[in-house]
């Protein structure tokens, strides 16, 4: 069973994951994921600590490999449709001491462009620019690292992955310990991106995603797609299994009502 665009209203398939499982010492991580994410979705991902989340986009990456199932990249395997993605991860451990530049982390991006050893060309140069530019850190480029903050450190990663030219972004809590007006610029920029790029997120910050995210889906070794940005009462049970403040503290006023709380009230 395919979990998503049930109505129909995308074309282009980027990815499709088909009765996926994944086993760490005999535990099931990942139970019987089925999802078809198609050119310029903008998936947000939520679930509990431990539901899978980072294993999903680990599959997808191709660093680990699921037990059953099959992934495909614009129809490819996962070897070799990697290339087309650009990945963002949780925590980004640079060594702020260490002396880099904002555009030689971003250049980082272009490595697997090249030949082994083959200098920059020309072309990278333009590209790093560009991204930097859509980012809004052009005029940063050459100051270190560490002199920028939280906030544009997190644009950087995200042109550095922006330079490897990816049709899919995957971003995994790209606004953890950002404060909230920071993020709220960091999502502004992801909708801008989505213009030309897919994007699969993931996120605890449910409320901020319900805003910006197109459709959401909810992963606890299982997932539910929901052909929506609302997040129901219902979506939060089925995936934390518990009631929602007590586990996810999402204010009241964010959850949507669905039509079986309609129906009971
Ligand atoms: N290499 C591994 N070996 C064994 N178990 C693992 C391994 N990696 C993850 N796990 C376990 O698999 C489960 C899912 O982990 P995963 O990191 O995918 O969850 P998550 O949803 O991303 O969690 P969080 O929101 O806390 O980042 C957890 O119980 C975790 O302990």
């Amino acid at each position: 069973m395919s979990e998503n665009h049930q109505n129909g209203s995308h074309s282009s398939e980027i990815i499709q994951i088909k009765n996926l499982w994944v086993t760490y010492e005999k535990e099931s991580v990942l139970q019987d994921i089925n999802l078809t994410v198609c050119d310029r979705d903008y998936i947000g991902i939520i679930g509990p600590n431990g539901g899978g989340k980072s294993t999903l986009f680990k599959v997808v990456l191709g660093l680990i490999s699921p037990q059953q199932g099959e992934i495909k990249i614009l129809g490819k395997s996962v070897e070799k449709g990697r290339r087309f993605i650009g990945y963002v991860p949780q925590i980004m451990q640079f060594d702020l001491a260490f002396p880099i530049t904002v555009a030689e982390v971003v250049r980082m991006g272009r490595l697997g462009k090249r030949k082994l050893l083959q200098p920059y060309q020309k072309r990278d140069e333009a590209v790093v620019k560009r991204v930097l530019d859509q980012v809004g850190l052009l005029q940063w480029r050459d100051r270190a690292l560490s002199e920028l903050s939280g906030g544009q450190r997190q644009r950087v990663y995200i042109a550095r992955a922006l330079a490897t030219e990816p049709k899919i972004l995957l971003l995994d809590e790209p606004t953890a310990n950002l404060d909230q007006e920071v993020s709220s610029t960091l999502y502004e920029l992801l909708h801008q991106l989505n213009e030309f790029v897919t994007i699969l997120m993931i996120s605890h910050d449910i409320s901020a995603v319900s805003s910006y995210v197109k459709t959401i889906s909810c992963l606890n070794r299982k997932l539910h797609y929901h052909n929506s940005n609302q997040i129901t009462s219902q979506m939060i049970k089925q995936t934390y299994g518990n009631t929602v403040q007590q586990v996810v503290h999402v204010p009241q006023r964010f959850l949507a009502q669905h039509q079986e709380d309609n129906n009971n009230a």
